[in-house]
Formats: C-alpha cells, structure tokens, sequence
C-alpha cells in the first residue's frame, strides 16, 4: 500500500473532476489518497510515497495559477524527491498544437529535475477529442494502479 497525493492543477474544473473519479479507484485498491487543490508544499510531497499531478493547461502551455507556486518551488529549492514515484495526467486541448498540454509537461518536468521517478507514461488527454477526460483517465489508472 502506498500514500498518494494527488496534485490537482485546474482552472475550470475539468482536471479536479478527473481527480476526483481517480480517489476512489485508487483508495479501492488499497493506497492511502489525498486530493489537493491547494499550493502543496515540499513537506506534504515529503509526507507521500507517491505523486500524481493531474494537471491542465491554460494561457499558451501555461500552468494553472493554483498549482504555479510548487512548481516554481520545485524548480528553486529542488527538494530531494529521489524516493519519490509520481505519474502525470495532462490535460490540454490540440487546436493549441504547439502548446498541447504544456502544463502537464512542465510539471513532469520539475518533478523529474527534484529525482521523482516516473512511473508509466504520461497521460495526455486533448479536450478537442475527448469531452469525457475522467472516463480515458478511468482507463489509464487501471494500469498505472498496478504499477505504484
Ligand atoms: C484560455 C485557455 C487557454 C488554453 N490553452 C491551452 C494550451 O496552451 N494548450 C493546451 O493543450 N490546452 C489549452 N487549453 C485547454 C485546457 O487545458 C483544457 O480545456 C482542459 O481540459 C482544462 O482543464 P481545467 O478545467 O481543469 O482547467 C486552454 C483552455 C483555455 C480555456
């Protein structure tokens, strides 16, 4: 069993939803399962064994606002996450191609630069295609649960 803490980076709500489908599957399988919304901290990061950022896309490739400061953190205090697994859900939209899911990216990649070890591929969810981004992210867990 594994304590996870799932990172919700949201503006309208889409990647909250998808989160919040997720938290039970997960808790179901017998891991232990925080939701936040909030700016996480190195500390609550430090007090799971593993990470799942679910995390949108806004402005051009941007992160959300609610999620911007522990990325920025990450990138500044770099705490050590080396024992740390985590997964990322992006979720973003390919009429914005070059930036399709941007925000997602980047906080695969602030969690990679701190040593977290990821675990599956990224899921990257394109709202152009799928209007139901909780029912593809209900597929992928299936997977990605039998992997943490
Ligand atoms: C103003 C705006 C800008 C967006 N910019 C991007 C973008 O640059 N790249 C991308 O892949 N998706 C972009 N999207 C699509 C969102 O990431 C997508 O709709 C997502 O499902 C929104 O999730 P949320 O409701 O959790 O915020 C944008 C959406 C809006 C409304």
């Amino acid at each position: 069993m594994a304590t996870i803490l799932i990172l919700v980076g949201t503006e309208s709500g889409n990647a909250q939803m998808v989160a919040d489908a997720l938290q039970p599957v997960l808790a179901g399988a017998g891991h232990a399962v925080d939701v936040t919304d909030k700016a996480a901290t190195a500390a609550d990061l430090q007090a799971h064994d593993v990470l799942l950022a679910v995390c949108a896309t806004h402005g051009s490739g941007d992160i959300p606002t609610n999620i911007l400061p522990l990325v920025e953190a990450l990138h500044r205090d770099k705490p050590d996450l080396s024992g740390h697994r985590y997964g990322v859900i992006a979720l973003g939209d390919m009429t914005y191609q070059d930036t399709f899911c941007g925000g997602g990216k980047k906080v695969d990649q602030a969690l990679e630069l701190c040593g977290a070890k990821r675990v599956g591929d990224r899921l990257e969810i394109d709202a152009s295609e799928q209007p139901l981004p909780d029912e593809e992210a209900l597929s992928w867990i299936e997977g990605w649960k039998t992997q943490v």
